[in-house]
């Protein structure tokens, strides 16, 4: 029988065999337990965890709705994490419809995005009519960024990742470079899609020297891989960012965004078709003047015009209810006079002036014009 000789004792190849065996499965039990440890002490576990349901349901979505094959299997993990931002085309409610006053920007954008999208087979052999690979859309908030970028996925049957870039740059969710390098993997695998990033100044703004290393690291990372798709006629992939500071913007985003559309505050006339839009679906009384409320909101964004008619509709609900409360007795619906719920003119003027105080006293009244004023 082998023997081996350690120091002063002698020991047989079978309890060699045995003593080797046995370090090999502390060394797995050891391993197990660290890794179960270390994940239950991630403070991102449970977003994790979440995250990868929610991807899994979103792709499962895409197949089933939009016959698109892809499976969660031929993810990887970070590709997940940015899954669970995907937006699924039948979630997208807004298109062209659902936007007044800013006609002249979606005709172009049907023209330079969503004709080369949507139909890419005819052009694949152009290097030159393609969407381009990066849009900006600047301007003050509530004013209808998220809506046009939404509505051009709709409009031209992209899939729409929602980046919320804390999550590329949250130091708990470390490996941002892999992140990041996940968004674009995962929007080639998905393509046709659009990449939005919201606020994308907070993000990409420009580099300098009090940048941390990871995050300028990341920034490049980023640049790089947009890059990529530049390169890559075919990949259908845009990244359409949002910004009230396009001044803040690194010059070589800039540089990469060659569409850049101004949403500024509405003008008189746009106002007056953003109202008539928002209020379209309503039951509004035939003395609303449109123009004279377009005069008047000069400085609202569209979302502040929304705001105002919200109100004046909860405030022409609460008087119907006050009249006619009846303890608990449900109000027949049938029987409601139609003109006591309609929206007045003197609702929308309440509102209006509520509306016009709190903005002037928050400093967030900027006015178009000084002749607007009056
Ligand atoms: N041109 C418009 N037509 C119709 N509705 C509008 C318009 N602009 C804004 N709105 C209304 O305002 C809401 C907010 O708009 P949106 O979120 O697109 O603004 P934003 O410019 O992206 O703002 P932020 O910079 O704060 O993200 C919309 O959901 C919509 O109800």
């Amino acid at each position: 029988m082998d023997k081996f000789n350690f120091g002063n004792s002698d020991i047989s190849r079978g309890q060699m065999i045995q003593m080797l065996l046995r370090i090999s499965i502390a060394t797995v039990i050891t391993y197990y337990s660290a890794k179960f440890l270390m994940n239950q002490l991630d403070p991102t576990n449970k977003t994790k965890k979440k995250a990868k349901l929610l991807a899994e349901e979103q792709l499962r979505r895409l197949n089933r709705e939009d016959g698109f094959k892809v499976y969660p299997q031929q993810f990887n993990e970070y590709e997940l994490m940015i899954a669970s931002h995907l937006v699924v085309p039948s979630d997208i409610t807004v298109s062209w419809n659902d936007i007044a006053g800013l006609d002249s920007v979606i005709q172009e954008l049907r023209e330079s995005v969503v004709l080369p999208v949507r139909h890419r087979d005819i052009f694949k052999g152009s290097k030159l009519w393609q969407a381009p690979r990066g849009v900006l859309l600047h301007g003050p908030p509530g004013c209808g960024k998220t809506l046009i970028a939404k509505a051009t996925a709709k409009e031209a049957g992209m899939r729409f990742i929602n980046l919320d870039v804390a999550i590329l740059t949250d130091k708990w969710y470390g490996e941002s470079q892999k992140l990041a390098s996940a968004v674009f993997s995962l929007a080639t695998k998905i393509r046709p899609c659009i990449i939005f990033i919201d606020e994308i100044d907070s993000f990409l703004r420009a580099r300098n020297s009090n940048d941390h290393e990871a995050t300028a690291m990341m920034k490049t990372q980023f640049m790089m891989l947009w890059d990529g798709l530049i390169t890559n006629s075919n990949s259908s992939v845009i990244v359409m960012g949002a910004t009230n500071r396009p001044q803040d913007l690194d010059k070589a985003i800039l540089r990469r965004m060659p569409a850049q559309f101004l949403i500024g505050l509405p003008t008189e006339i746009q106002r007056n078709e953003i109202l008539k839009l928002i209020l379209a679906t309503e039951e509004v009384d035939v003395n609303v003047d449109y123009n004279r409320l377009a005069k008047l909101t000069n400085g609202f964004s569209g979302s502040d015009l929304r705001e105002m008619c919200r109100n004046a509709s909860v405030y022409r609900m609460r008087q119907f209810m006050r009249a006619n409360d009846r303890g608990n007795k449900i109000i027949d619906s049938s029987n409601v006079n139609r003109t006591l719920i309609a929206i007045t003119m003197n609702d929308l003027l309440n509102s209006h002036s509520k509306m016009k105080e709190s903005k002037i006293h928050t400093g967030s009244l900027f006015l178009e014009s000084r002749i607007e004023l009056d």
